[in-house]
């Protein structure tokens, strides 16, 4: 691995100052530096990687032993150390194949709960399930990060294919947020879904006992609209919630990959079950395509040796994801919670200090919006930002279809004024055009240049539909898993998420009243002192 990394190193040195445009020599750059799945298209030719680079990562890939991990991963070993748990997401998406925990297929539980969450929906939509003032026209999904992040994502995401009551999200334990959230509703004819994992996260639970207080001034019996997904059915009981309506998850599904089962109810009734099992579906595609196809060919190890080239070799520290698709408004969210929960890390699975930098900063807004926001400084700013760009042959809208093609054109556009820049010979004679002369031309047309030689890949599928978002949202979570296997990342816990957890539940008590003395650093003294006058 050493070697592998040194001699990157060395190459990307070399390579620097090459204008990624000279590769575009080669008639065939952009066709071998592609890779398709189905009616997938990733075109990564617009990076720095040239054949050398790309053998170097590809080896890379192999000698971090992404093949033998990958199997780990699918056939339920205990590959998420520090928790001494398997990592089967992906089961949740093809229960029809047998996977053993500890001796024991865990197949036949997930069918049942899937069964038994596809009837629930059914009985809401089709009113065998009522709230106390008649049939559920909203859903409240109270959770937060993973079990908040991918639903409220997917909701939006597969908007045209909703056939359900509309579903609401409460996150923020900012009591603006459940506030802002009920206003409207009716909590009569509105069904609540807590959604948390442990079922002891302080956010979640806050904002559930608020719902439930605000549903009580209204309904004689408010836990008969709440319902429960956890894999904690001792606190969920505790709670109130009838067994009837929990629908429980094992501890082998880690939180931000946890939308393909009970954690997506409230997608599953947005949408309903059959485009909730295409979504599966297309989950399940990405899977046998990342198991089976060779490295060289495999989307989510593409992705992720593309963000090693970028992040570690070049020392981008960001990536910008950038879907020219409303709907996609919330997947850099989304993904900042998957990428950077996962791989934000110091210390290698093997104890040690990570000798390389961790995952990069993940950021960004769907297009066109951006563009008139951040996308100055990705053109023209000091610091290179690796964009990676989403985009859909058709959308939704067919009267809207000249839309839809100003909006490929935008994304198009973005990634060639990326690739090329403009040169100041080119911006001089723009100005020369205009009238300008002398020092003023020289001044104005340096303000118009643009270095060019910025990277992006684009990411381009025929529709934004349940089995491609499916497919979109897999290829991510493997090409995570990839990372962090060629790092030596556990990328299953998050272990740095807890010490501020821990801050705030002891500085609950200082806020408000009790003597705070006992706080050591003067800056977070004052604070309190100043909120508590
Ligand atoms: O589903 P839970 O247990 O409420 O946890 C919510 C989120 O909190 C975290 O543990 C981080 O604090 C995430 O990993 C998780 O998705």
């Amino acid at each position: 691995m050493k070697q592998i990394w040194q001699a990157l190193k060395a190459h990307q040195q070399a390579v620097e100052h090459r204008a990624i445009l000279d590769l575009f020599a080669d008639p065939r750059r952009a066709e071998s530096f592609s890779a398709r799945f189905d009616d997938m298209l990733f075109d990564w030719s617009k990076t720095n990687i040239d054949g050398t680079a790309r053998d170097l990562l590809i080896d890379l890939a192999a000698a971090a032993g992404v093949a033998a991990r990958r199997e780990a991963m699918f056939t339920g070993a205990r590959i998420n150390e520090t928790e001494g748990r398997a990592v089967l997401h992906t089961a949740l998406r093809a229960m029809d194949r047998p996977v053993f925990v500890d001796g024991l297929d865990v197949t036949p539980a997930l069918r049942e709960t899937h069964a038994r969450m596809q009837a629930f929906v059914r009985d809401v939509h089709e009113g065998r399930f009522t709230g106390q003032g008649g049939p559920i026209t909203d859903v409240v999904n109270i959770g937060i990060g993973g079990s908040d992040l991918g639903p409220a994502m997917a909701c939006l995401a597969l908007a045209p294919y909703a056939c359900g009551p509309r579903c609401h999200f409460i996150s923020n334990v900012d009591g603006a947020h459940a506030t802002d959230t009920l206003k409207g509703l009716n909590p009569a004819t509105t069904l609540v879904i807590v959604a948390s994992k442990t079922f002891t996260t302080i956010e979640t639970m806050t904002n559930a006992e608020t719902v439930r207080r605000w549903m009580a001034q209204s309904v004689a019996t408010p836990a008969a609209q709440f319902a429960a997904v956890s894999t904690a059915a001792d606190r969920t009981a505790a709670f109130g919630i009838d067994p009837a309506r929990v629908f429980g998850f094992e501890d082998w599904v880690g939180g931000r990959y946890s939308m393909w089962g009970p954690i997506g109810l409230s997608l599953m009734l947005a949408i309903g079950p059959d485009h909730f099992d295409a979504f599966l579906a297309g989950g399940a595609a990405m899977d046998r395509h990342f198991r089976t196809a060779p490295l060289r060919e495999n989307l989510p190890v593409l992705l992720a040796l593309v963000g090693i080239w970028h992040n570690q070799i070049c020392g981008h520290a960001t990536r910008a994801v950038l879907p020219y698709d409303q709907r996609l408004a919330r997947l850099p969210a989304y993904l900042q919670q998957l990428e950077m929960e996962s791989n934000g890390k110091r210390v290698a699975m093997d104890g040690h200090d990570l000798t390389l930098d961790s995952g990069p900063v993940v950021w960004g807004e769907p297009g066109t919006n951006g563009q008139h926001a951040f996308y100055q400084l990705i053109h023209q700013g000091t610091r290179t930002v690796p964009c990676e760009f989403l985009i859909a042959r058709e959308g939704h809208e067919p009267d809207l279809a000249h839309q839809h093609l100003l909006l490929v054109a935008n994304c198009l556009a973005q990634s060639e004024a990326l690739l090329r820049g403009r040169s100041l010979p080119e911006a001089r004679a723009l100005m020369a055009a205009k009238g300008l002369t002398g020092s003023d031309l020289d001044r104005q047309a340096r303000h118009r240049t643009f270095p060019g030689n910025r990277p992006s890949t684009t990411l381009a599928y025929p529709k934004l539909t349940p089995d491609m978002l499916g497919r979109i949202v897999a290829l991510y979570e493997h090409r995570v898993f990839v990372e962090g296997v060629i790092l030596g990342i556990n990328s299953y816990d998050q272990w740095g998420v807890e010490l501020g957890k821990e801050l705030a539940l002891a500085l609950q008590p200082l806020l408000s009243g009790d003597d705070s003395a006992a706080i050591k650093d003067s800056s977070t003294r004052q604070l309190v002192a100043w909120f508590r006058s």
